[in-house]
């Protein structure tokens, strides 16, 4: 009875004692009790129920035992002590000893003391994947080095990315997490650009001139360094320097590949340059003036009216991008407010000098930010509409990536703009492509971080959903009329496939917006048609008007066609009232279910 009633359950708190019993044996007198103070509770056995002690041990030994563990108690709180007392003369030595985090600090240099270091150089071999996916890792920057952030990723090889993700048990102690991610390149923060696009872009040019078509993606947080990656680093005074990205360096590439005859011959080189922002194609090179994508019978999408420009040398390259890069910014209070929230696609074209016909096409894409895939809380709905744009852009990217491993699997392109122009680069033997995930090492965008690696780690990993699977019955909801159409049903094949990332309330958020969008470009249209059949109309009530200065004209005729004018235009103006205020219907409709995801949203 004493046994049970002594022993309290173990408190892990540093000011309360802990009683460790000494279990009588047959012959001996009652329990002794022994008390000490604990510190924090850290290294302490757990302390086994008296019951347990009861049955198992023979009396004889559960005496020594118990001395045992009183001695590992000991030896444990001296070691505690030999090491507070490094730490704190290695602390007044260290000039990051005012560090908040000097702890954790330690505990990574310590585990960092035992990795074998060998970051990724010009020696490592080129591999050949027809999907390469790899990390890179930007130092800190001066504004997180000031506040004293700490850098939580080690990049200790090329095959390796280890993120010390800080933790606190629940009695206080602090630990690291040591988290390891495996890509097919990693590459730490003294990697130059020129690095960077050896391992990742260079081997996609010679795809391109062997008829293929290659994409490469830069995905990651917004600032953790895809338009310092893709467009060129940020020189003195925050002007970009655009020869050092990886658009110039593939450039620069396919000129070598042009100065061969073979080539020469036979090719041109043509670039293009848009913006995907919030599901609409802006043409970067052409006034940034929106394009329609459109979709023939044989699967070809078309960016209708897309400038292509001739390059003929690097320098013709250059320019474009800067004008497209200048573009892309005009008009923004802030360069980030916007570019973070769209994606810049670069285009580097190979076409028959003839025919013009396409002969093999690399996509540099620098991706809108993926942490505004979730700004689909937001209480401003252009935002929250934005935020599951880029959503339902990144999950079908990645699906569109997996379905390419995948041979003979279905591509849901439709399930978005971005996926919709990239078609043709997900389709074939003969596609290839690379995702560099960037990172921002900071402590404070850890949690982040793991995500965005493990969202990275699963393009390569996983296969796709069963595309013959049927609709999910969520998806099957009265939000769509159109359930049955090619784009509803690749969301839905999308949502499925990522079940655990979406939600059935973002679901049919994608489905309203997909919905949203082609009515928006279906009124669009109807608008445009009856300005031009309205243009016509005018023109003959010119003539018409014309024919009266005549001095003979028939005046039967004049009232006869005129006549016939006006009820044309009463038909085709009544015509687009009535679809206009169908779709404004439909709008109100559809923002109801818009409503409610602002709240059930995950
Ligand atoms: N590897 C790197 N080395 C040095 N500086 C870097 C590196 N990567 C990024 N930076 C710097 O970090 C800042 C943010 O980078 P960048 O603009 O490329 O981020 P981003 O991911 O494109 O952001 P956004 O999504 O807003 O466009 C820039 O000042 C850039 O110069």
């Amino acid at each position: 009875k004493l046994h049970d009633k002594v022993i309290p359950k173990c408190s892990l708190s540093p000011d309360i004692n802990i009683f460790v019993l000494s279990v009588p044996s047959a012959r001996s007198r009652p329990s002794v009790l022994v008390s000490r103070p604990v510190q924090n509770g850290a290294d302490l056995p757990s302390i086994p129920s008296v019951q347990a002690i009861k049955k198992e041990n023979p009396a004889s030994r559960r005496r020594s035992n118990c001395v045992k563990e009183i001695e590992k108690l000991e030896k444990n709180r001296k070691e505690r002590r030999m090491r507070a007392q490094e730490l704190l003369q290695q602390k007044q030595t260290d000039p990051d000893a005012d560090n908040p985090n000097y702890d954790t600090l330690m505990m990574i240099r310590e585990f960092q003391a035992d990795l074998e270091y060998r970051p990724i150089s010009n020696d490592d071999v080129i591999e050949d994947h027809q999907i390469t996916v790899c990390v890179r890792k930007r130092p800190l920057n001066k504004k997180e080095s000031n506040r004293k952030e700490l850098d939580v990723v080690t990049v200790p090889n090329k095959d390796n990315v280890l993120v010390h993700e800080p933790k606190t048990k629940v009695d206080l102690t602090k630990y690291l997490d040591n988290q390891n991610f495996r890509f097919d390149y990693s590459f730490d923060e003294n990697s130059t650009n020129e690095m960077v696009y050896r391992y990742t872009a260079k081997p996609l040019v010679e795809t391109i001139f062997d008829r293929g078509m290659a994409t490469c993606f830069a995905y990651g947080q917004t600032g953790s360094g895809k338009t310092h990656t893709m467009g060129g680093d940020f020189a003195a005074r925050g002007q970009q320097d655009c020869s050092k990205g990886i658009y110039a360096l593939a450039a620069r590439d396919v000129f070598k590949f042009m100065s061969r005859p073979e080539f020469n011959k036979d090719i041109i080189v043509c670039c293009s340059f848009f913006e995907i922002y919030s599901g609409k194609v802006f043409d970067l090179l052409n006034k940034k003036i929106k394009l329609r994508v459109l979709e023939d019978g044989k699967q070809q999408v078309q960016v209708v009216g897309l400038q292509e420009a001739q390059v003929h040398n690097v320098d013709d390259v250059l320019s474009l991008i800067q004008h497209g890069n200048a573009v892309r910014t005009s008009g923004q209070t802030s360069a980030n407010q916007h570019s973070s929230r769209s994606h810049a696609v670069f285009q580097i074209i190979l076409r028959k000098k003839i025919s013009k016909k396409l002969h093999g096409k690399f996509s540099l894409i620098d991706l809108a930010g993926n942490e505004r895939g979730k700004d689909t809380h937001s209480a401003n709905r252009q935002t929250r509409m934005e935020g599951a744009e880029i959503n339902k852009s990144l999950l079908a990217l990645k699906e569109c990536i997996r379905s390419l491993g995948n041979k003979g699997a279905h591509v849901p392109f439709r399930a978005s703009k971005l996926t919709q122009v990239l078609r043709d680069s997900f389709i074939g033997d003969k596609a290839k492509t690379c995702m560099i995930a960037t990172i921002s090492p900071g402590m404070q965008s850890c949690e982040h971080l793991l995500i965005s690696l493990l969202s990275v780690v699963r393009v390569k990993e996983l296969g796709p959903g069963d595309p013959m699977a049927p609709l999910p019955e969520k998806i099957l909801s009265p939000v769509s009329n159109n359930i049955n159409s090619p784009i509803s049903s690749d969301i839905a094949l999308l949502c499925e496939a990522n079940e655990e990332e979406v939600s059935a309330e973002m679901m049919t958020l994608h489905e309203v917006m997909n919905q949203l969008q082609e009515l928006e470009e279906q009124v669009i249209d109807d608008h445009k048609n009856s300005v031009e059949e309205n243009r016509q109309m005018i023109e003959e009530e010119f003539q018409l008007l014309e024919m009266t200065d005549e001095v003979d004209y028939d005046i039967e005729d004049y009232v006869t066609r005129l006549d016939e004018i006006l009820a044309r235009k009463i038909e085709l103006f009544g015509d687009l009232r009535a679809k206009l205020g169908n779709y404004r219907q439909q709008l109100q409709e559809r923002k109801r279910p818009v409503t409610h995801v602002q709240t059930s949203c995950k």
